[in-house]
């Protein structure tokens, strides 16, 4: 098979799909692999590493040409036209929140297995939690950023200091990004509350922190007193394939003190924040509303390519080694969690979650392979 792996064109994306290790993997099992030239630079990765392992050096036009193209983010609109029928593209989508790409997909007959989709029987998510977990840290040393008064922030120091109060830090779901955010704000000395809806993950979270985070079951009323005195507010809450829910009215953004920091992770599925569903980019990554800074990057590990390139690729690698090793319907019939990733199919959207969300037809897979 042919695999084509773009530079990735959003706003500070600096991750490549595959770093030289994973290209020469996919070379090894007798595959063709087109690198478009300059995609490894930003993750520190020159040209000469990839051709060394067997790669053709290419434009976009000749990447794109190829049966499977491997990226990190969704196709933005410069790159509709490269979209054509029967090709298997493999990547983040995030389509419950971006209806313009889901239609553009179905419209090109593209058929996509989302990296956010991919699923184990045990409900997990092995291509979109290394991310996570690189997000959550992230999330944790961007509020300590902003809080601080020459940012625009209130001017609190998250550890405080013996006789002033520390930092607080509340983070809204408790998955990876929601514990990896806690446990980096816990390092910087933060107190920290985490609510979920999920009481065993509460468990599971009191055990992992022994009892240092302050765990709370997550509703309104609860939401609503935590961000009261926050200093720090993070959004990590997923349901799966879904657009994030609004658990975070403007009242509550409002009555939080000025110059607090909401950092939310979840801006890719939608946001959590009903004040901040506007997308922001590495090159101008904050607004002010409700006098709360909005933090609402979505490719957060875009800036840290040297850790988040690889994290990806060790998780992504072996799904492309089983999508180029056969014809895309026999593998569906007999690999579940790729069945589950693989949301446009042949002009159909395959994954209902989000089609309910972003008011498109939905049609089972199965009926299509
Ligand atoms: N902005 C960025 O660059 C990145 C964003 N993300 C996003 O971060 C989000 C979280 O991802 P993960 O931590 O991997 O998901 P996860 O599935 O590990 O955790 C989500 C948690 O949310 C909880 N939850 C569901 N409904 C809730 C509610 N009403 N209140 C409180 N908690 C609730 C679930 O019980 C679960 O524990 C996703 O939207 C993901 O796409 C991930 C990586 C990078
Ligand atoms: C998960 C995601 O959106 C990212 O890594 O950019
Ligand atoms: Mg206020």
């Amino acid at each position: 098979m042919q695999i084509g792996i773009p530079k990735e064109l959003k706003n500070n994306e600096n991750r490549v799909a595959l770093p030289p290790e994973g290209v020469h993997e996919l070379i090894h099992d007798g595959h063709t692999v087109y690198v478009e030239h300059g995609a490894g630079i930003g993750s520190g990765i020159p040209d000469e590493a990839y051709a060394e392992v067997g790669a053709t050096l290419a434009s976009a036009a000749d990447v794109w040409a190829s049966d499977m193209v491997m990226k990190v983010k969704e196709p933005i609109e410069s790159e509709y036209h490269f979209l054509r029928p029967g090709l298997l593209l493999y990547t983040y989508l995030h389509l419950a929140a971006n209806k313009p790409l889901a239609e553009a997909l179905l419209k090109a007959k593209v058929n996509s297995v989302a990296y956010e989709n991919v699923q184990k029987d045990d409900g997990s998510l092995p291509l979109l939690s290394p991310m996570s977990e690189i997000a959550g840290s992230l999330a944790a040393q961007i509020g300590t950023q902003y809080l601080q008064k020459n940012n625009g922030g209130k001017g609190i120091l998250l550890a405080g200091v013996p006789g002033v109060r520390k930092g607080r830090v509340v983070v809204i779901g408790g998955g990876v990004a929601g514990t990896n955010a806690a446990r980096v704000a816990l390092g910087l000395g933060a107190r920290v509350t985490i609510l979920d809806i999920n009481v065993d993950r509460l468990k599971e979270i009191d055990e992992q922190f022994n009892g240092r985070v302050q765990t709370l079951l997550s509703n309104t009323s609860n939401i609503a007193k935590s961000l009261l005195t926050a200093d720090v507010a993070i959004g990590a809450v997923l349901l799966p394939g879904h657009r994030a829910p609004t658990l975070v009215s403007r009242q509550m953004v409002h009555d939080m003190p000025n110059g607090s920091v909401i950092v939310d992770i979840a801006i890719d599925q939608g946001g959590i924040f009903e004040t901040g569903s506007k997308v922001t980019t590495w090159d101008d990554p904050t607004y002010v509303n409700e006098g709360v800074i909005h933090y609402a990057v979505a490719n957060m590990p875009g800036a840290v390519p040297q850790t988040a390139t690889y994290a990806l690729s060790n998780a992504t690698i072996h799904y492309a080694q089983l999508l180029a090793a056969k014809p895309l319907p026999a593998l569906l019939k007999e690999n579940k969690d790729l069945y589950r990733g693989t949301i446009t199919y042949d002009g159909h959207l395959t994954l209902g979650q989000a089609a309910a969300d972003i008011g498109l037809d939905f049609t089972p897979l199965n009926q299509l392979i």
